[in-house]
């Protein structure tokens, strides 16, 4: 919710945004503030629009008219699902800004369940309509081979060999669409909250399965997930998952969603007999493990589990984004990438050295900042699709610091500092933790003691405070509001966000900062 940064009281329902299309401008009435000035009137108007969807369903199972009764349930079930959707956005119950409060009463919903299984037919049926005739070869035999497990309930586990820009995401896309269009349960899950977004209803794999973050304190981890819980009657009754970049999982995940299904189904199938379509690509990145080597990176890739025998490879060969876009630069970078991730092109002194039409050499980190942003006092003023088309990538964080500091001085406006705690919780270890020692922590996942905005500029959001749309990695840019705990942002993708992120207490477990 839009914290209260001009005096009045926040009332606008922002969760009711992307609905302002279903009604008319002139019912929107809201205040000077442009927040809506009688959500609850609007409710009362178009409840019957709003929950026509509920009805559909009930509808389609008792096969005739709904009572007055089962009426007012379904409208009771409608708030509860705009009730999700407000807490997931603001953390308030809608009761707050002005809308009837919804009854839990002798109502179990299972809100895991009814999300799968909600998706608009008519969006689904568009999707088949437009992409499916658009198939390439090679997807159009992996979209009939995964439709046909399905289809069968052949629980089979299948691997897309899926190098970038080959289509992969357009291909899930026509997937989830067609096994949804049939009333089933397709889960979409990918190993990073950015590739979660991608994907339609995607989920981390870790949310939507529950998996252990320590996955090495057992041998054997399985998931957090009890027979008899609402998850586990979406797990029971799924017939797809598709699991994306699971080249970056660790096997043991994939091994414990694999025993928390035998478990859930009864079934000692790989994965309980749900057929399951892994996508990723080997030549990219492979699990991370903290100070780990390269062999303990292969060992704890899904190529070394026991799993990967059950597994059928398939592949995606064809580069859709340089053939889409004509451009021969396009092609040759792909080709490039491919050789790279096949440990085929000549490398000088551990570095590959890049052909020059398919890329820039800069002299210095200012010239690198011209050559991506141009003059950075625009920064402040372009588009957001402006700052969505360039960024640049360094692959440690004190090279980040440096950049940032370097563009925070070429853009106008007054810095911003932020600092961080810097006091250990239990007061008798201060003596053992001195000021200096934790300001030096830099904890991976988390800003630097010190951090620097000003207006204007993008900021990668390094902790998910807010999933799923607010995952790590989400850009977002300053706005306003530079002296609030911790800014007020918009999602540099468009959307404005209006929502203070809130002061949280992250505690981390690192052994490296044990001090003697
Ligand atoms: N069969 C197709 N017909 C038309 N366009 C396609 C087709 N397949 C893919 N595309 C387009 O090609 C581009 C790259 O596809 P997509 O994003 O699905 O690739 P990807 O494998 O997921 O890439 P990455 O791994 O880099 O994200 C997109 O613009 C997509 O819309």
């Amino acid at each position: 919710m839009k914290p209260d940064l001009d005096g009045e009281c926040p009332t606008y329902p922002y969760a009711v945004l992307p609905l302002k299309s279903a009604f008319p401008e002139e019912d929107l009435k809201t205040t000077r503030s442009g927040r809506l000035s009688d959500a609850s009137q609007l409710w009362h108007k178009y409840q019957n629009k709003l929950a026509e969807d509920f009805f559909r369903h009930a509808q389609l199972n008792d096969d005739n008219q709904i009572s007055e009764r089962l009426r007012e349930s379904y409208l009771n079930r409608c708030l509860l699902a705009i009730q999700d959707i407000v807490i997931s956005i603001g953390g308030n119950p809608i009761s707050q800004y002005g809308m009837p409060e919804p009854s839990f009463d002798g109502e179990h919903i299972n809100r895991d369940y009814a999300m799968e299984i909600n998706y608009d037919p008519v969006d689904l049926a568009d999707i088949l309509q437009t992409d499916v005739s658009r198939l390439t070869e090679e997807q159009r035999s992996i979209f009939d081979r995964v439709c046909r497990s399905v289809d069968s309930a052949l629980g089979e586990m299948l691997f897309v060999d899926a190098p970038g820009g080959t289509g992969k995401t357009f291909l899930t896309k026509v997937i989830l669409a067609k096994v949804r269009s049939q009333s089933k349960i397709a889960l979409a899950v990918a190993s990073s909250g950015i590739a979660a977004t991608l994907l339609s209803g995607g989920k981390t794999a870790h949310t939507m399965f529950k998996i252990p973050i320590d996955l090495d304190r057992t041998e054997n981890p399985v998931c957090n997930i009890s027979r008899n819980s609402d998850k586990a009657k979406v797990l029971r009754d799924c017939s797809l998952i598709i699991w994306d970049e699971c080249t970056m999982a660790n096997r043991k995940a994939v091994e414990a969603v694999d025993r928390t299904l035998r478990d859930i189904k009864q079934n000692n199938q790989p994965m309980g007999g749900i057929t399951v379509l892994f996508c990723g690509d080997f030549r990219q990145t492979l699990p991370v493990i903290p100070r780990g080597t390269r062999a303990d990176e292969v060992r704890a890739c899904l190529k070394s589990s026991h799993l990967w025998h059950y597994i059928i490879p398939l592949h995606l060969t064809l580069n859709m984004r340089a053939q889409i876009g004509g451009n021969q630069n396009a092609q040759e970078f792909s080709e490039l990438l491919l050789e790279i991730g096949n440990g085929v092109y000549p490398q000088e002194q551990g570095k590959v050295v890049l052909n020059e039409n398919l890329c820039s050499k800069v002299s210095s980190i200012r010239d690198l900042i011209s050559k991506v942003y141009g003059n950075p006092t625009q920064i402040l003023t372009c588009e957001n699709y402006w700052l969505c088309e360039r960024a640049i990538l360094t692959p440690r964080n004190d090279q980040a610091a440096t950049i940032n500091a370097e563009i925070l001085s070429l853009v106008s406006g007054d810095n911003v500092e932020y600092i961080s705690i810097n006091r250990v919780m239990e007061e008798g270890e201060s003596t053992s933790y001195p000021v200096e020692f934790l300001e030096s922590l830099s904890a991976p996942g988390l800003p630097a003691h010190k951090i620097k905005l000003k207006i204007g500029v993008p900021i990668m959001l390094l902790r998910n405070l807010s999933p799923p749309k607010l995952c790590n990695g989400t850009r977002l840019k300053a706005v306003k509001g530079l002296w609030l705990p911790a800014g007020t942002c918009g999602v540099a993708s468009g959307t404005v966000l209006l929502s203070a992120l809130p002061p949280s207490q992250l505690m981390i477990k690192e052994s490296k900062w044990t001090r003697n």
